[in-house]
């Protein structure tokens, strides 16, 4: 690898940057009687869920808020996983909450998603939040997609007016994140890429910013970006090497700014998910 020269969006840091605030919030919480606690439901054992699960609860105890943790065996049936809901639902000492995704594929994600109290979505991935994105009106934001916004927004790179290409249409990064780019306060157009797009170089080349969330490891190369631009790539796979992202290293010698993988969009989805707890707290408080 030659010479990096891209800015580094540094999302431990702004992350830790975002701890401090929410340990303040959840001090001015505390004087009113109020500790937010998240919790994350967890089935089965694969070892990148564990992983990510245990970042989950260590940024927790950093901040000062409560995790619930619910971890439950790989044979957990549907209406056993509805009951955990049910009683996440109903349990005043939990604020926020996620169910780890992928599920074991005997167990279907999405009637489980409903299932969570939109009031207590975590992930910001709750059909009604997500529709409420659509419509303009405030709720819970997608952790991941907002973490990114986050990012870009902190080392001033301008999102008014960008072209901004998304590759990958998932659920948790691609398909949210061009609703909130493409809100007025953000103002940016965004090209959606995925699987059928015919010509991915051409789209990415373009881009002021491109955003990376296909799961493909070193999809985008160096020659697919336009020199200057701002990559974040989100697209994490857990090989023996460890993390490698969508986003090829040689682009850090073309790009303006890199956020890259590890240390970029993860920290920030983190923050994020305590963000929505902290900001269901105030809520809560808010409305009696
Ligand atoms: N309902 C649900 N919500 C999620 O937000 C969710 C999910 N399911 N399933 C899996 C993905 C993945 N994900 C990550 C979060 C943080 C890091 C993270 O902090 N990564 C560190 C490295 C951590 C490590 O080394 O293991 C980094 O990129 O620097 C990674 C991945 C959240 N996800």
């Amino acid at each position: 690898m030659g010479r990096v020269t891209a800015t580094i969006l540094n999302g431990r840091a702004t992350r830790d940057a975002i701890f401090d605030d929410l340990r303040a919030r959840v001090a001015a919480l505390a004087e009113r009687g109020v500790t937010p606690g998240l919790a994350t439901v967890l089935v089965g054992d694969d070892p990148g869920s564990h992983s990510y699960v245990r970042g989950k609860h260590k940024a927790c105890e950093k901040v000062g808020i409560t995790s619930i943790r619910r971890d439950l065996p790989a044979d957990t049936t549907q209406e056993q996983l509805e009951a955990v809901i049910d009683e996440l639902n109903a349990d005043p000492t939990c604020t926020a909450y996620i169910v780890q995704l992928p599920l074991p594929k005997h167990l279907d994600p999405n009637p489980i998603l409903e299932r969570i109290d939109p009031r207590k979505d975590g992930d910001g991935l709750h059909p009604v939040n997500l529709g409420k994105l659509v419509l303009g009106d405030e709720a819970p934001l997608p952790a991941t997609p907002r973490g990114v916004v986050e990012l870009l927004r902190r080392y001033d790179v301008p999102l008014a007016g960008a072209n901004v290409t998304v590759v990958g249409r998932g659920v948790t990064v691609g398909r949210p994140i061009g609703l909130l780019l493409t809100r007025r306060s953000e103002n940016a157009t965004v090209t959606l890429c995925h699987t059928g797009t015919k010509d991915l170089a051409a789209e990415v080349r373009r881009a002021d910013i491109v955003v990376a969330g296909a799961g493909s490891p070193g999809l985008i190369t160096a020659d697919m970006v336009k020199p200057g631009a701002a990559v974040v790539d989100v697209g994490i796979t857990r090989t023996d090497q460890g993390l490698v992202g969508d986003v090829h290293p040689d682009v850090a010698e073309v790009a303006g700014y890199l956020a890259p993988i590890p240390g970029g969009a993860g920290p920030m989805t983190i923050a994020m998910l305590l963000t929505n707890t902290v900001e269901a707290a105030e809520r809560d408080l808010a409305n009696g």
